[in-house]
């Protein structure tokens, strides 16, 4: 059984609690998309993530404020936020994403395991502008279902994948949005050449890539720069900072819209 089989499983068990969970109460106050952000900016958009603990790294930082990190992060410039929501693996929760969506002014994306119409509710009513879908935990129907679904309640929805199978899956729903994490979920391993290795399958041009997991220096958003990623999403190497605003400024290159950036 993989770490992702696990998660998954667990998930299962806890959509019988979420039944009986009230929603959060909604942010009236509205946000840009994160398509936007990244149509106004000539710089690699940054999704930064306020990340407790992972699965393949233990504590992080437990006793993280979530909305002073998020202020912080948007302080320095951060395109959007990333919220890990699972609690049994992460140590995240619905109400560190509601937090944060009152603290910020940008999109919010809600990190957890979603397989079920319900957790895109109770994610939405926390403050979600963005939904997480991971193509590894779900088959053809679910991955549409609950992309149309979540499209129609006017989330963006960032599609997750890691090898061609799932990429050439992804690209069934043309989704607006890809996201390739150099992460596999089931090996826990992290490469980079994951996001160049797939970068190329995608040839819709407002298609926004985003590559995730394992950005520690300048030359890794370089590299994934250079294949197309206009966006990056990084959570550890965040967590970890202890200079966030020298942390932000390595990773914030420039991109060269409409030339190489678009010849993947
Ligand atoms: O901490 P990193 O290596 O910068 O990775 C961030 C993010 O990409 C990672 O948290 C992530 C990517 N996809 C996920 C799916 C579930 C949980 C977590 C993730």
């Amino acid at each position: 059984m993989t770490i992702l089989d696990k998660i998954i499983a667990q998930k299962r068990k806890e959509l019988v609690e979420l039944i009986n969970l009230p929603l959060l109460k909604e942010v009236e106050k509205p946000v840009p998309t994160f398509k936007e952000q990244v149509a106004s900016s000539s710089n690699m958009s940054i999704i930064a993530e306020i990340k407790r603990a992972s699965p393949s790294k233990g504590a992080i930082d437990l006793t993280v404020d979530p909305i002073e990190q998020a202020k912080t992060y948007e302080g320095n410039g951060a395109a959007a936020i990333s919220v890990l929501t699972d609690e049994t693996f992460f140590n995240g929760s619905l109400n560190d994403l509601h937090a944060v969506r009152k603290a910020v002014d940008l999109p919010v994306l809600c990190k957890d395991f979603i397989i079920d119409t319900l957790q895109i509710d109770h994610a939405r009513a926390a403050g979600a502008t963005i939904i997480l879908l991971i193509v590894a935990a779900l088959d053809d129907e679910k991955l549409k279902e609950l992309y149309d679904y979540a499209t129609n309640l006017g989330l963006e929805v960032l599609v997750e994948v890691h090898d061609e199978v799932e990429m050439e899956r992804a690209l069934a729903i043309q989704p607006e949005i890809i996201g390739i994490n150099n992460r596999n979920l089931k090996t826990f391993e992290v490469n980079l050449a994951t996001t160049e290795k797939l970068a190329s399958y995608i040839t819709n041009p407002n298609t926004i890539l985003i590559s995730e997991s394992g950005m520690r220096v300048r030359q890794d958003v370089e590299r994934v720069g250079k294949v197309g990623a206009e966006a990056i999403l990084v959570g550890e190497t965040l967590m970890r900072s202890d200079d966030l605003n020298a942390t932000f400024s390595e990773m914030q290159i420039p991109l060269s819209k409409g030339s190489e950036q678009h010849a993947r």
